[in-house]
């Protein structure tokens, strides 16, 4: 092995450089001193440090940063604040005036931002403004403008938390390393040191220098550079892993649009045009009129009739005038449901298994568990003869094949299904969390579509799935850019992923 004695060019140029010195450096600082790459400093250091010629130093420290939605809440105000202006005069305003003052695009934003922050409450209709929360809306700015001006913000670390979570400050940890030389033992070294060539260039060859200089030796031991080839994302490799299990199974794989109309998306699911998650905080609207509704006269006709009165189902319906105005608005698409009503509405003959996963919209302020786009997966399956609980035991089949041993049924409510339940299943020590809806659909629905057999079907959010399966602790990490980030996750998630 190496002697401490021996030492390399560049440990030369340091341990040199660092001999009448007592201060500290940072590796910057170190690198532009003795003029070599920041990279080859961080090596020769440790390698210093091995020697027991420089000891290091660690401290850190906190940033906060804005990030580009903080910068632009900064520039703009929150979304919520467009609510204060309409609400300034009076408490409490119909939901209908709102429509009127605030722009369509930003309203549903507005309002799933306020409900969120408590600044309001909506009920009925109305919206009521909470004056205590105004001053914390305030606040928020106030530690905005601090972070961007780099001043301090001791003592707002509430809140700060709150705003790191909303996505607008970035918390950084800067690891601060500082370099402090060993006087007695870098002079000692200089003296008795000998140099060693960890080089073979052409010159030590030809002028024979070769024949006396001392070579470093090689280090078997030390790690080799890394390398990261390209590989798929690890959300991408679990949608696949429920695709094969659902393949398995016998199901079939059909898409739809992310644009939809409110006609697909709920009416053909006996979903109420009064339903509240038909209301502007729930469903995105797309700004442009459409003439008619995109559908067959008899679909259309089936699905006025089911609402109004039951149509033949015996069931008295909703009990309104079912508005075609309504049926006709074009939205993002809120659930993938929609596609197993138009796999429905091709009249699909018993037994068949279809399933569907892609991307659903809802109005929502960005957090660790929130996104207002995330990935769905709805399946539908039906049999001459199938009853709730072979549905059911169907169900447990799914989950197992997923990884879950334990499965527990709740009864719940969802407007297309009776009898509908939820399901929850045990994850690690999150204990039960609840994954999916589930249920046969209605006479109502299967009258709509004229289908003649029990339908059942199932529905679930992927994105939290994942999260709790692949051991993230917050919902953007699945859609992070940072290549370290994603290396990290990717690793956790292969342990489940490894199947
Ligand atoms: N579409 C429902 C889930 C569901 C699907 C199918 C049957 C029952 C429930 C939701 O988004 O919450």
């Amino acid at each position: 092995m190496e002697s401490k004695y021996e030492l390399s060019d560049n440990e030369q140029k340091v341990v040199k450089f660092l001999a009448d010195k007592n201060e500290v450096f940072s590796i910057e600082e170190l690198a532009s001193g003795c003029n070599i790459p920041i990279s080859t400093a961080n090596a020769v250091v440790e390698l210093l440090k091995s020697k027991g010629l420089v000891r290091e130093e660690v401290n850190y420290k906190i940033q906060y940063k804005l990030t580009e939605e903080g910068k632009k809440v900064l520039e703009k105000g929150f979304p919520e604040e467009a609510l204060l202006d309409a609400l300034r005069e009076k408490q409490e305003i119909d939901m209908k005036e709102l429509e009127k003052n605030i722009d369509r695009k930003i309203l549903p934003i507005a309002l799933a931002a306020g409900k969120k922050r408590g600044l309001i409450d909506i009920k009925n209709g109305k919206v009521k403004l909470i004056p205590e929360k105004v001053e914390e809306l305030k606040k928020d700015k106030e530690i905005l403008l601090k972070i961007e001006r780099s001043e301090s913000v001791e003592g707002f670390k509430e809140r700060i938390e709150i705003l790191i979570k909303r996505g607008l400050i970035e918390k950084k940890i800067l690891k601060e390393r500082k370099i402090k030389p060993e006087a007695k033992k870098i002079k000692e070294v200089l003296e008795k040191g000998e140099s060693v060539v960890s080089k073979i260039t052409s010159s030590i060859i030809v002028s024979g220098k070769w024949r006396e200089v001392k070579f470093k030796e090689y280090n078997v031991e030390a790690e080799p550079p890394k390398v990261y080839p390209g590989i798929q994302h690890f959300y991408s490799k679990f949608i696949e892993k429920i695709k094969m299990i659902l393949l398995e199974l016998g199901f079939k794989e059909v898409y739809g649009s992310i644009i939809e109309q409110e006609f697909w998306n709920f009416d053909v699911l006996f979903q109420a045009q009064d339903h509240p998650s038909r209301e502007i905080h729930d469903t995105f609207w797309i700004d442009k009129e459409v003439k008619e509704i995109f559908a067959r006269k008899e679909l259309i006709e089936k699905t006025r009739e089911v609402h109004e009165y039951g149509g033949k189902t015996g069931s008295i319906g909703w009990r309104y005038k079912w508005d075609q105005e309504v049926a006709k608005r074009l939205i993002l698409r809120t659930q993938t449901t929609v596609v197993s009503g138009r796999t429905l509405s091709l009249s699909p003959e018993a037994p068949f298994r279809f399933f569907t996963i892609g991307k659903v919209f809802r109005p929502d302020v960005i957090d660790a568990r929130h996104l207002p786009e995330f990935y769905q997966f709805d399946a539908i399956i039906s049999e001459k003869d199938m009853s709730f609980s072979k549905f059911l035991g169907m169900l447990k089949l799914f989950f197992k094949k997923m990884g879950f041993e334990e499965l527990i049924f709740k009864p719940a409510y969802f407007p297309f299904t009776e009898p509908s339940v939820e399901g929850y299943v045990k994850i690690g020590n999150l204990g039960y969390v609840e994954v999916f809806g589930a249920g046969m659909f209605r006479p109502e629905v299967l009258e709509i579509f004229d289908i003649k057999h029990p339908v059942g079907a199932w529905g679930m959010g992927l994105d939290r799935l994942a999260m709790a399966l692949l051991n993230l602790s917050d919902i953007r990490m699945l859609y992070d850019r940072n290549l370290e980030n994603l290396r990290n996750s990717y690793s956790n998630a292969l342990k489940y992923l490894n199947y």
